[in-house]
């Protein structure tokens, strides 16, 4: 006999909502044929113009959400009515947020505060100011619910379910450093491959956008900030009161003229512009016989967190790296001079969708 469900609202079905509603799936199925059984019902989708809500909170079919949610033609609600539709389900409910919106963020302590519980790889809630992470954490112990947020950083990689655990356990984690993010590192893995000639850095920006690895804006990735907001989340794990992802110093690759820029498109179109200046950069490495990667770091003890650009030799791991891995090391007291490493694919819908679903079935084991 099969207890009550654990109701599921989505909210976000771009890359890796998508690659999510397919593996949530896979795992309801899964969950409703093992004994004891769990019944998921996924009860709301919601894009940012449309949404589907379940009739009297029966399960939607996963399989039709994404044509019903093209074809919706009901008003869409605010997110009040959301909310107050989520809180009269007749059980606990997991909210999946895959936006990257920050006023969604922002409402996280008021919805935990009420007993749902979230899952997300949207950085936005625990990388902005310091007072809406304190806040989301103590809402969640108020609402007795849960909050995961594996994919913030370094995606599906087991990144903060390890610094967690090393300092659960009572390990000394003295530095983290690496390369955090899928897009910088494709683009400067292509741009100057170690013993190749690599493309025109504009042409990798396009081909990382379109493989779905950048941010909805690319200038998001590109200002250093999708790597500072990944820092400060690790920062805050690892003790440190880091107020937010501009407190320390980023460097930006966004060209100075294009600053101004009113949106994505307009920056995609005028980049190839500004090949020039990058190309400049790494000739001056290469002459150096070094390439240029974007890296960035915590010392726990110093307090100090940076994110930019260096170089570094071509024997090194971090210039060895392909694709859009990214690679993670942290120095801690137990594992001395030889770091913790964790390498991986650092972007993409299926490797992310993976680090929300495993932190949707940590959340189910802890409310059944
Ligand atoms: N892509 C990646 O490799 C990784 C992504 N992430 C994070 O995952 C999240 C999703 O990324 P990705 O799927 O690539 O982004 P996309 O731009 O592909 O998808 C975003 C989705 O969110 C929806 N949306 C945006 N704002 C709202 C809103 N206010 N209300 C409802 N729906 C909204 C969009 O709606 P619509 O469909 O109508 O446009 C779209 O469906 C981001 O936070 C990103 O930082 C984390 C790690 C890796
Ligand atoms: N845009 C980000 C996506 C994952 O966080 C990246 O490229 O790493
Ligand atoms: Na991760």
């Amino acid at each position: 006999m099969s207890s009550q469900p654990i109701f599921l609202a989505i909210i976000g079905l771009g890359g890796v909502g998508k690659a999510f509603l397919t593996q949530y799936e896979h795992l309801r199925q899964r969950l409703s044929s093992q004994t004891p059984s769990t019944d998921l019902a996924l009860i709301l989708a919601r894009r940012s113009k449309t949404q589907v809500l379940s009739e009297r909170y029966g399960g939607l079919d996963a399989s039709k959400i994404l044509q019903q949610l093209d074809e919706s033609k009901k008003p869409f609600l605010p997110f009040d009515a959301i909310l107050e539709f989520l809180e009269n389900a007749p059980g606990k409910v997991v909210l999946v947020d895959n936006t990257s919106d920050l006023e969604l963020a922002k409402q996280y302590p008021t919805i935990l505060g009420k007993g749902i519980s979230i899952v997300t790889p949207n950085k936005k809630g625990f990388s902005d100011d310091i007072k809406l992470w304190d806040n989301i954490f103590s809402a969640a112990s108020r609402g007795n619910s849960h909050v995961f947020h594996e994919s913030t950083v370094g995606a599906g990689l087991p990144v903060i379910s390890t610094l967690t655990e090393l300092i659960e356990t009572g390990d000394e984690v003295t530095k983290i450093e690496g390369v955090f993010s899928g897009t910088m590192s494709f683009l400067f893995n292509s741009f100057q491959p170690v013993g190749g000639e690599g493309g025109k850095f504009s042409a990798e920006v396009k081909k990382a956008k379109d493989l779905g690895y950048t941010e909805p804006d690319p200038r998001d990735d590109l200002n250093g900030l999708d790597v500072a907001r990944k820092l400060t989340i690790l920062a805050r794990i690892a003790g440190l009161k880091v107020e937010s992802p501009t407190s320390f110093p980023v460097q930006s690759l966004i060209p100075k003229a294009l600053e101004s820029c009113k949106s994505g498109d307009e920056f995609m179109e005028k980049l190839p512009e500004h090949d020039d200046e990058m190309e400049k950069l790494k000739s001056e490495a290469s002459k150096a016989g070094k390439v240029l990667r974007f890296v960035g770091s915590i010392d726990v003890g110093s307090k100090s967190v940076k994110v930019g650009l260096e170089q570094f030799d071509t024997s090194h791991p971090i210039a060895a790296l392909k694709g859009s891995d990214n690679i993670i090391s942290f120095y801690t007291k137990r594992y001395g001079a030889n770091p913790l490493i964790v390498q991986g694919a650092g972007a993409g819908g299926e490797v992310t969708a993976m680090g929300v679903t495993g932190d949707l079935i940590k959340v189910i084991r802890l409310l059944k």
